[in-house]
């Protein structure tokens, strides 16, 4: 499977996931922790893929996103963004419904 593939899966994997510097335990870059707080205070689960530990996936989720920078944000396959699109959608109280309805079990 080719690393665009690989990435693919991943991302369709799970309702939301957030690709970051670090774990949620162990974030390695305050835009990361800034981002798993606000998807913590969310409420919903979310998968996390440590781009540190996966150095193809850093070098080529920026060119398959077509966005330059970590943390990465997916909801039900589609790129939200990062950090600060993360924090305003929070404020408006639209993050906490988008995750809501992507890990709502029907
Ligand atoms: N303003 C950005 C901050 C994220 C950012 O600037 N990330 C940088 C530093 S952690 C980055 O990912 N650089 C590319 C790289 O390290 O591969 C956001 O909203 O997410
Ligand atoms: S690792 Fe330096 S700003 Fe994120």
């Amino acid at each position: 499977m080719s690393i665009m593939e690989q990435i693919k899966e991943t991302i369709e994997s799970s309702p939301v996931v957030l690709f970051m510097k670090g774990t949620p335990q162990f974030p390695q870059c305050g835009f990361s922790a800034r981002a798993v707080q606000i998807l913590q205070a969310c409420g919903a689960e979310f998968t996390h893929v440590d781009v540190l530990a996966n150095p193809e996936i850093r070098a080529n989720l920026p060119q398959y996103s077509n966005w330059p920078t970590f943390p990465q944000l997916y909801i039900n396959g589609e790129l939200v963004g990062g950090c600060d699109i993360a924090i305003e959608l929070f404020e408006k109280g639209e993050l906490q419904k988008m995750m809501q309805t992507a890990t709502a079990n029907p």
